[in-house]
């Protein structure tokens, strides 16, 4: 029985919600009261400062290595992806950062503590949504979030005011008196959200937050996580969805199975594993000189009569630069296009070269 109660999620996450609200109710005379509740609408700021950093974390479960030497950081505002196949440990590595697994070697500071020794003023620091958030289905929202907000040692009128800060922003306040049985999907991951935001974390931890929603519930909470991207909001996204990861992501981690291939801007992972921006250039007749001409100015991946295909790393001033030459030479320019780096093939790239 206690094993099925702790592999149910709705379990863990409780457990989770539990603990930090133990440490708060026992030791709130040891550490300073609550920062004041940011509302939903100010802005924070993008700052250099890691709010998250993992140096060298492994996880074993018995003799398996889930993860191995995962090192990273997060600044503060920053929306950080990890991206990976099944298996790769990507809910192991933010489990970890956020207090509920304790990792087997290595170490992580999170919103200023070790998640090693300090575990459970982590989770009073931070939000976590997991994959299948359970909400209670005869609960309204208002009742579901005072009862959370409670367990965080949130005052009545901190939870009033938070909660109805939070329905409002995320278009849920109109609801507020229906029970969370009767929500949609993409209502309940939203109201996932708003609860994993309510007691105001410095750090949220979303693992999959889209993954089990139709098109227009992935819509709606990838644009609510824009938001509290545009708010400046610092974010760990788990996601095996490349445009969502694209589109919401400061930084990309790209894992293997159980470690780290590759990280930084979807820009720079292009250029890492793709090589310089790749350009076609065609003409509406052959150019004797073309190659030559093309060659002493950028570095050509292919070139027929009437095309050239090349790489630069300076294309604002090197394909002005050529089109001009062209045209001098009485070249006539049909199309200059950039082809299309895909952060899918980044991904596919670094996948079969870690096989
Ligand atoms: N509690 C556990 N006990 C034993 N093995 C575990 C446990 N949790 C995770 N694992 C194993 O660790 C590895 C990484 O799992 P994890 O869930 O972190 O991967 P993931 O990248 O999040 O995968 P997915 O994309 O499928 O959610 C897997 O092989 C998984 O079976």
């Amino acid at each position: 029985m206690y094993s099925s109660l702790f592999a149910n999620s709705n379990f863990l996450e409780f457990l989770f919600l539990v603990s930090a609200f133990e440490f708060h109710s026992t030791s709130s005379i040891l550490f300073p009261p609550r920062r004041a509740l940011a509302l939903p609408n100010q802005q924070n700021r993008k700052t250099n400062v890691s709010i998250v950093q993992a140096h060298g974390l492994v996880k074993q479960f018995g003799t398996f290595t889930a993860i191995r030497d995962i090192t990273f950081d997060v600044r503060q505002g920053e929306v950080l992806a990890l991206l990976g196949p099944n298996g790769a440990g990507k809910t192991t590595t933010i489990r970890c950062l956020a207090g509920i697994l304790q990792p087997s070697a290595g170490y992580a500071i999170v919103a200023g503590y070790d998640v090693r020794h300090h575990a459970r003023l982590v989770r009073r620091h931070v939000g976590l949504l997991t994959e299948f958030p359970g909400l209670y289905g005869r609960l309204t929202p208002l009742e579901y979030l005072d009862f959370f907000g409670a367990m965080h040692g949130m005052s009545p009128a901190d939870r009033y005011q938070r909660a109805e800060a939070l329905l409002r922003h995320f278009g849920l306040w109109e609801a507020r008196n229906r029970r969370l049985g009767q929500f949609s999907k993409g209502m309940r991951q939203k109201m996932a959200l708003v609860r994993a935001l309510l007691h105001d974390p410095q750090v949220l931890f979303l693992d999959e937050p889209t993954s089990a929603l139709d098109p227009e519930g992935a819509f709606q909470v990838r644009s609510a996580i824009a938001d509290l991207r545009t708010q400046g909001h610092t974010i760990v996204l788990c996601t095996h969805n490349l445009v969502e990861a694209e589109l919401l992501a400061d930084r990309i981690v790209i894992m293997g199975v159980g470690r780290v291939l590759a990280i930084g801007t979807p820009d720079a992972l292009r250029d890492q594993v793709l090589g310089a921006p790749l350009f076609t250039l065609r003409l509406a007749q052959p150019l004797d000189d073309l190659a030559s001409l093309a060659g002493e100015m950028v570095e050509i991946e292919a070139v027929g009569d009437t095309w050239v295909r090349f790489r630069t790393t300076t294309p604002e001033t090197t394909n002005p630069a050529l089109v001009r030459r062209i045209l001098d030479r009485g070249g006539e320019i049909v199309a200059l296009t950039e082809e299309p780096r895909r952060l899918e093939d980044v991904y596919l790239h670094l996948m079969g070269a870690a096989v």
